[in-house]
């Protein structure tokens, strides 16, 4: 069982036995039928895993969309997009579909936000030009974006980066994470960018920490919860491994990324969006 086996399970639990339900109060997200989708949550959790050590935050009770999750990321980090035809044509994925804000964009948002500020340049500069500075921070939280547009505010929001001797370490702050649909994809996610940033500033990939504000399971997904707990995780330690030659930022490919050792339970399980 990984130390992300460990997590996961217990913060299934947590959710499950303690968490707080929505259920007294209004709710934003609803499901395709109407009904408001509430959620059991709980706050504040933290979680870290030293990447150098072998320390790897990918679940193996279940399988993980990680490759999707990893077109994602260079969708909103190389293209700088907010074009779901971009993310359809390019990269076959379909998961934003429903948060189309009329014009085939999910509006001035994620990918958007980073071209309009350039912050992964200034990100990656940054971190060449002064190592050990403390202001390396790519912030996706701009109210004057959501002035601009409608749009789901962004959730995995704002990473925070230090070099520390040969290794660079990040920290993504999340405000809201729906945790069986989007939970697992987004650490794995967040890994993949680390492991990019360092190999295009020429650094190792260190510690990756997650700071989630709410974390909830919805409703409807309360049954596929328990059914994980059922689960006996896999007694391999799967690993993501950036297997290149190249250090520029905008050259890296899924093709260059290889999960290694992974062998999830199965089989995958099926959830009811809330949008
Ligand atoms: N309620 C909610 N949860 C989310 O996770 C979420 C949103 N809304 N809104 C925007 C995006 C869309 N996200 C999604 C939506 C669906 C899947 C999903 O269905 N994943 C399946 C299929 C993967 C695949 O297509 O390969 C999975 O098995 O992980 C994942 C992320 C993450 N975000
Ligand atoms: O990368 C992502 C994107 C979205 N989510 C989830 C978290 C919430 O369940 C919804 C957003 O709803 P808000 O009311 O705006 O919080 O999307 C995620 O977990 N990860």
């Amino acid at each position: 069982m990984t130390k992300a086996d460990i997590l996961y399970v217990n913060n299934i639990k947590e959710i499950i036995e303690d968490g707080y339900s929505t259920e007294d109060g209004k709710v934003r997200p609803h499901y395709k039928d109407g009904t408001p989708a509430h959620t059991l949550f709980i706050t504040q959790v933290y979680e870290k895993y030293d990447i150098s050590k072998g320390e790897f935050p990918i679940t193996t009770l279940r399988p993980t969309a990680w490759k999707s999750g990893i077109k994602e990321i260079l969708w909103i980090y190389q293209d700088q997009s907010n074009k779901l035809e971009v993310l359809k044509n390019k990269y076959n994925i379909h998961w934003w579909d429903d948060w189309n804000v009329g014009d085939g964009t999910i509006g001035q948002r994620y990918g958007a936000t980073v071209k309009k500020y350039d912050l992964m340049n200034k990100l990656l500069n940054g971190i060449k030009d002064q190592p050990y500075g403390r202001r390396h921070i790519i912030d996706m939280y701009q109210y004057s974006d959501f002035e601009e547009t409608k749009g789901l505010h962004p959730c995995a929001f704002m990473t925070e980066w230090s070099v520390r001797g040969e290794y660079l370490d990040v920290t993504l702050i999340q405000r809201s994470n729906d945790y069986l649909v989007a939970g697992h994809i987004n650490k794995i996610q967040y890994v993949a960018l680390l492991m990019m940033v360092a190999k295009a500033t020429g650094y190792k990939p260190g510690i990756f920490a997650h700071h989630i504000q709410n974390l909830h399971i919805y409703d409807r997904h309360i049954s596929q919860a328990k059914e994980l707990l059922q689960r006996k995780p896999s007694d391999k330690n799967p690993k993501l491994i950036l297997d290149t030659d190249k250090t520029n930022f905008y050259d890296f490919t899924l093709d260059d990324f290889k999960m290694v050792d992974y062998e999830p339970i199965k089989p995958q399980l099926k959830f009811e969006l809330a949008i």
